[in-house]
């Protein structure tokens, strides 16, 4: 007796858990959203997976949700493998999960197993709650428009090499009756990134050429392998998560090297070996004026390390996926194209700085870019995990107890496609940014105490290589080539995208 007794607790202890996680948590939260009227449904185990593959593999990510939304409306209750989760456009229970019940949520968890490996968990894009705030605090006064202003000189100077280096390539094309034709997210990718660096960790990073080399890699190549062991689920599950595959050892090699070349510019700049390469302090020099041994109101070393690597890592796959997409839609649409030509032309002088009120003049350049971030959001969904019980209340009234534990997918990119708030919304127009649109409406760059940290500067970085670039080259889309978007984090061309690039 005592012996079946055993053996059965012991059963129950090894099946607890899993059964847990993958039947009886998704169907209570299935279970109470349905008790309250939410349509939506329960696919256990799998849920939706096969259905958003089998768009993805069609070559359109959305078209699932899309599906889903037809079928259930602005929000409804469905499972992302066995996590049950409520999906929403509905921008009031987007508010609410990131502003009015912010405290109530978390990120999911799949972030902390995908980018928490490259970056530690204790910098403000990963930390949660008192960590959070007081990273927050020390950190916001960084990115104030003074501090940023005095980057602008290195932006141009950097957006000015590139330029430079397509003015030779297109001529040597031209005397061979070519014309130069480049993966343009490529290169997107390779400015945005030097000048992210740079302003994050000043001119040593640009100097050293081996140093350049790791660091580079230590981002790009990680995030990469991370994104493909997301892909093919050895992220997720747990145990193999943590095997030594080769993908795993590689990660881990290119951290280690990565975190001691920048552990190492990090005690250069400390010693007063380097400078900033920006005309008034870089981002390592404000990290640092705010770290000291006081814990509670500064940053300590390794926290000084974790905020510059995730600077870096959050600030350029997100901008270059903007500018790939601004220019995609221009090529599309040749009037905005002539427009902004004609203001670029008019506000930016060869002989001329470029200083904050010039780019203060680039209105229309402006309004581009918030259009591209509209429609194609670099950003297009985040996932949240209520982490304690609270109720929402949805646009039409409706109140949603969430229980904790339920995750909710914040669908920005079905939002800014929704013609219930937008008119025409496939539709690139500039002109709806002309005056004040509502910021109630567009999240690309999510809102409340979790929203980009590094929106100015990723909005006057991207200001700088629009005009500058649109001054000197006409882009033209090359005809036959595969433009998929593939989201993983942010949403990229898969296939990257090519351009035919003329000299002005
Ligand atoms: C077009 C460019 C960018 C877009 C669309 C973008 C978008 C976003 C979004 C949607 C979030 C919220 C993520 C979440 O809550 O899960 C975020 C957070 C963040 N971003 Fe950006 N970002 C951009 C550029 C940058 C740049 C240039 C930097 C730094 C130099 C940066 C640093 C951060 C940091 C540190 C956070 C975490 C903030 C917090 O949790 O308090 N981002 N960004």
């Amino acid at each position: 007796m005592w012996f079946i007794l055993f053996i059965a607790v012991f059963i129950i202890c090894i099946f607890y858990r899993p059964l847990k996680f993958w039947i009886i948590d998704p169907w209570l939260i299935h279970r109470d959203l349905w008790a309250q009227g939410i349509p939506g449904r329960h696919i256990p185990l799998i849920g939706e997976i096969f259905n958003i593959r089998k768009s993805i593999i069609a070559g359109d990510p959305f078209a699932h949700q899309v599906n889903m939304a037809k079928q259930f409306g602005d929000y409804y209750h469905v499972s992302f493998g066995p996590v049950a989760r409520l999906d929403t456009f509905d921008p009031a229970l987007i508010n609410g999960v990131l502003k009015t019940n912010a405290r109530a949520y978390h990120k999911a968890y799949i972030m902390r197993l995908v980018l928490g490996v490259l970056l530690g968990n204790n910098n403000l894009l990963m930390a949660e709650d008192e960590i959070h705030a007081q990273h927050r605090r020390l950190i916001e006064p960084v990115f104030q428009h003074q501090n940023l202003n005095s980057m602008i000189s290195l932006m141009v100077e950097i957006t000015l090499n590139l330029t430079g280096k397509w003015s030779s390539m297109a001529t040597v094309a031209a005397d061979q009756n070519k014309s130069l034709v480049l993966d343009i997210h490529e290169e997107m990718a390779k400015l945005t990134l030097d000048i992210v660096t740079s302003c994050v960790f000043g001119t040593e990073i640009m100097s050293d050429e081996k140093m350049h080399e790791i660091v580079y890699r230590t981002i790009t190549e990680s995030l990469e392998l991370m994104e493909k062991r997301l892909f093919n689920m050895t992220a997720i599950i747990p145990i193999i998560n943590r095997l030594p595959l080769s993908s795993k050892r590689r990660i881990d090699k290119c951290i280690s090297e990565g975190k001691q070349h920048i552990r190492q510019i990090v005690d250069n700049r400390k010693k007063g070996l380097t400078k900033s390469a920006c005309k008034g302090p870089d981002l390592l020099d404000l990290l640092l004026a705010a770290s000291g041994e006081d814990k509670a109101s500064k940053f300590t070393n390794e926290e000084v390390y974790e905020e510059a690597l995730t600077f870096v890592a959050a600030g350029h796959e997100t901008t270059s996926t903007l500018m790939t997409w601004t220019l995609y839609n221009l090529t599309n649409n040749p009037d905005v194209y002539r427009r902004l030509e004609a203001e670029v032309d008019s506000v930016l002088n060869d002989d001329e700085e470029i200083t904050s009120s010039t780019l203060s003049l680039l209105s229309y350049t402006e309004a581009v870019l918030k259009e591209a971030l509209r429609i194609h959001q670099p950003v297009p969904a985040i996932v949240r995990t209520a982490v304690k019980d609270n109720t929402l209340v949805a646009s039409d009234g409706k109140q949603i107890h969430i229980k904790k534990g339920t995750g909710i997918f914040l669908n920005f990119y079905m939002l800014h496609h929704s013609e219930k708030y937008w008119h025409e919304p496939f539709k690139f127009d500039p002109s709806r940014f002309d005056g004040n649109q509502s910021e109630k409406l567009i999240f690309p760059f999510s809102a409340g105490p979790r929203s980009c940290v590094g929106k100015n500067f990723a909005m006057l970085e991207a200001k700088i290589m629009l005009a500058l670039i649109i001054r000197k080259f006409r882009f033209e889309l090359e005809p036959a080539q595969k433009l998929i978007p593939e989201i993983v984090v942010t949403m990229r061309p898969k296939y990257g995208m090519r351009m035919r690039i003329y000299t002005r």
